[in-house]
């Protein structure tokens, strides 16, 4: 089986910085970060901190993979906001050869299937990141907990052998990852847990620790929780009434004073994701005939307050 040599993360945010730390410190300059244009100019000095202490990484401009400088990476962690991937495209189309193993740690259900399309040479391995609560601020990442990665491939197999090299490395840089028997539905997990914590921290202005205590804001996350789970029941998928209950424990372990990426989005007037959020299950939901008026009220909420800071004069 190949081994994996050198990775190429797109997006050094708050979870490109969390995989590329463990991945570094085995592969060196083997490992880094993929950028053009002024985005490269801007990170090319590779310096950064992560929990205060401060780390250097390699970042490579596409023109070098395109004209050969260096080569074409084994894997690709994907690590942009869901409203970034066309603006990949041509990142991704320097780095691809055919068997490249890629997975995206993006939040929503449709990364994957946006990447293989594009991506046909490659092989997309489904994943969710789950149980991180890193913050990244200007250069700065800081995290209590690193989570860990579900992934799979697309029909369960567990003999797929991208998936075997992509575990065996995982395990090589001591990175957490299980591999469930039912990927589509850790996937339409995570949509619930993004759902229920991501958009009422957004509308509430919550971090874990008023989630963690709070039974008003708890409320609220399991009422569009239980939502997710009716939705996805109509569309077959296997999500369970008592995974509302079953989510305290992460939650709990989760730092008081950290928050959901969305509230960070949030808190810098930036574009969230709340259209991969409720705004997908809505369009699920219209097929199926299913009311969602929980993740309504949520989705025009936070599209309001998206549209009150775009203004001009802001
Ligand atoms: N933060 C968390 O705890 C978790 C996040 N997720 C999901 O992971 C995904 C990433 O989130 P997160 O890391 O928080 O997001 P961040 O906003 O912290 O990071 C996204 C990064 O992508 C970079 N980027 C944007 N466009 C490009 C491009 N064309 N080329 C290269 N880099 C680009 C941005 O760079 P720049 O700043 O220069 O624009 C930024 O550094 C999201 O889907 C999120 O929902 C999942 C689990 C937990
Ligand atoms: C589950 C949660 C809330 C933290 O891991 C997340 O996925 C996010 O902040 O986007």
């Amino acid at each position: 089986m190949n081994e994996i040599k050198s990775v190429a993360i797109i997006g050094a945010g708050a979870l490109g910085l969390l995989f590329a730390e463990p991945i570094a410190q085995k592969l060196g300059e083997k490992c880094y970060f993929l950028a053009d244009g002024s985005r490269y100019d801007r990170l090319k000095d590779g310096h950064f901190t992560i929990n205060g202490k401060p780390e250097h990484f390699n970042v490579v401009s596409v023109d070098s993979l395109t004209d050969g400088r260096v080569e074409k990476p084994d894997f690709i962690i994907v690590a942009v906001k869901n409203y970034h991937l066309n603006d990949i495209i041509r990142l991704l189309d320097a780095a691809v050869s055919d068997g490249t193993i890629i997975i995206s740690v993006l939040n929503g259900l449709d990364s994957e299937t946006f990447l293989q399309d594009h991506c046909p040479r490659a092989s997309v391995i489904s994943s969710i990141a789950i149980g991180m609560d890193a913050v990244k601020e200007k250069r700065d990442l800081s995290f209590t907990g690193s989570g860990k990665l579900l992934i799979g491939s697309a029909d369960n197999d567990k003999k797929n052998t991208a998936l075997k090299r992509l575990s065996s490395f995982l395990d090589f840089c001591k990175i957490a990852y299980e591999v469930p028997d039912d990927i589509q539905r850790s996937l339409w997990w995570k949509l619930m847990i993004n759902i229920g914590m991501n958009q009422v921290s957004a509308v509430t202005g919550s971090n874990y620790g008023i989630f963690h205590t709070d039974r008003n804001v708890q409320l609220l996350m399991e009422s569009a929780m239980q939502e997710t789970i009716d939705v996805a029941k109509a569309a077959g998928v296997d999500l369970r009434d008592d995974d509302i209950p079953n989510w305290y424990p992460t939650l709990n372990s989760l730092g008081a004073d950290k928050k959901t990426s969305m509230l960070q989005d949030i808190e810098s007037e930036r574009k969230t994701e709340v259209q991969w959020f409720s705004g997908r299950l809505i369009e699920i939901a219209d097929q199926y005939g299913i009311d969602v008026p929980v993740n309504r009220t949520l989705f025009q909420i936070i599209k309001t307050k998206e549209l009150l800071y775009s203004q001009p004069g802001h």
